[in-house]
This record gives C-alpha cells, structure tokens and sequence, in this order.
C-alpha cells in the first residue's frame, strides 16, 4: 500500500501510511490509542464510510483495488474482531448464521460447509465444535466468540487477514488462546497477517512491524529490532509499556491539515 491519506470533514486523520504485508507473513500495525489503526484496517477492507476522502494506491496481489470496492467484492481480504459480539448475532444460534454464511461463500453443500467449519473451529482451538455450533454467541466467552470470528473469515480463505485489536479486552487465558489460533492460521503457506494493536506484547508473534503516530509512520522494521532498539519515541513508549505490563499514555491527534 502506497502513503494511504484519509480525511473526514476537511480534518486529515492518515497523513502518509506506506507499507507491504509480504505473501505469507505476518505484519503488525502498531500505536498509541487514535494514531490511525483502525482507519487504516478500515481502509484495506474496504469499510470505511462514505464521509473519508481516500487517496494512495492500494494492491492486492499485484492489482490495484479501488478504495471504494464493497467489501464483499475483495475477495482475496478478510477482517473484523474488535467487537465480536456485535460481529455475531447474539439470538441465533451459531450453526444457522455459520453454515448457511460459509455453504454461501464456498458453494458448498450443507454437510460439507457442517464438516469444513469442524475444522476450522477445531483448527482456532474450540475443541467442543457441537457445542460451539449449539450455542448462541452471548453463551461463549469473549476469547471463544473472537475464536468462532477467526474461523468463519479464514472459511474465506483470504490471502489477507486484517486482525483489529483481536485481543483487547480478553484474559490472559483467552489472550493466549486467541493469539495461538492466529499463529496456526497464519504465516508460511497460509494467509498472510496484518495484526492491528497498542499492545506490543501481542504482536510478538509478527515477524515485523509498521508504527503509526499521529496518522503517520514514525518506524518500520523487523519486530526483533523494534523490541531491541525501537527508534521513534513513540515505539519506545509502547516497548516500555509491554515491559511493564502497562497500557501506553494516549496521544492526542492534533494533526489539522
Ligand atoms: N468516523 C470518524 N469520523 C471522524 N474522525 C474519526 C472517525 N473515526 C476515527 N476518527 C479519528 O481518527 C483518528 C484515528 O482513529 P482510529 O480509530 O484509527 O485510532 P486507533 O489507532 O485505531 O485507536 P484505538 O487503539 O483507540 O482503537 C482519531 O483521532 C479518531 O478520532
């Protein structure tokens, strides 16, 4: 992706936001709280409103995707997880939203999209698949439903998988269970990852990392030597927060046009 700009009335919020996410590999989009995460995620997905003005060049293996291309027609990206429980609906069961939505997708025949969404559950972790499927969302955990989320997007198969804050707000257990169902997911031979967080401990399992300040890139490189000897303030400040175990300060957007 080439120096992504959005503004949302007259107010630049992304000012310069360049990076690639290698076939494969797993990349971290890292920041403080309002530095541009989201909009960014938003932005590759295809989901941002119709009140930002987009520009920059986006490409998807080698083709160039028009900004404004519905979700739905980007077939090679799948994302979403900050809010799983508002991405479920809370009073169907989890069989008669999953198996019609994946049989859709894959033109499947519904005992094959049964048998294909098994897998990929069993593949995220959820070794109870019936009784997954059995339950309405509001009776999962917050790890489990982020979980039941990764599933039905990697159902897509997406070259891309943009994962937004997939374990804020979820328990150690849930944490680590989430973040070992992305690892399985992910990487070498399977999608490739664009991990949205403020939490560097998370992103750990990325194999680099782009960190945005104030809707701009303030470093890029590999997650090795941005934990080693981060170079931006800004990385340093998020470094020092995964040490302590502490939440980075947020920092206020200021930046008008
Ligand atoms: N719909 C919107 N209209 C106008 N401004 C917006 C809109 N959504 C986000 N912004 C602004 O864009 C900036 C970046 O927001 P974004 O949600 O991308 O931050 P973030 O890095 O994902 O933060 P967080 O970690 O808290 O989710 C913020 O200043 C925010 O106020």
């Amino acid at each position: 992706m080439t120096a992504l700009g959005a503004a949302a009335s007259g107010r630049r919020l992304l000012q310069d936001v360049p990076f690639r996410v290698e076939p494969g590999q797993r990349g971290a989009l890292l920041g403080a709280s309002g530095s541009g995460k989201t909009l960014t995620a938003l932005a590759v997905l295809g989901l941002l409103g119709p009140q930002f003005q987009v520009g920059g060049s986006l490409r998807l293996d080698g083709r160039e995707v028009p900004w404004r291309q519905a979700p739905g027609r980007r077939p090679g990206m799948a994302g979403g997880f900050q809010d799983s429980l508002s991405a479920l609906n809370p009073v169907v069961r989890l069989d008669r939203q999953l198996l019609p939505a994946v049989a859709r997708r894959r033109s499947l025949a519904a005992a094959q999209a049964r048998n294909l969404v098994h897998t990929l559950l069993a593949e995220v972790g959820l070794e109870d698949p019936d009784r997954v499927l059995g339950s309405r969302s509001v009776e999962l955990s917050g790890g489990q439903r982020q979980r039941v989320c990764l599933a039905l997007a990697m159902a897509a198969t997406p070259g891309l998988l943009v994962a937004d804050e997939p374990t804020t707000a979820l328990g150690m257990i849930s944490q680590s269970h989430v973040l070992a169902a992305l690892r399985r997911c992910t990487g070498e031979g399977r999608s490739a990852l664009l991990f949205i967080t403020h939490d560097l401990a998370a992103a750990g399992l990325c194999d680099y990392a782009v960190v945005l300040d104030q809707g701009r890139v303030a470093e890029g490189g590999p997650m090795g030597r941005i934990l080693a000897a981060p170079q931006a303030p800004v990385t340093a400040s998020l470094v020092e927060a995964a040490r302590t175990g502490q939440r980075p300060v947020p920092v206020p957007l200021d930046a008008a046009s």
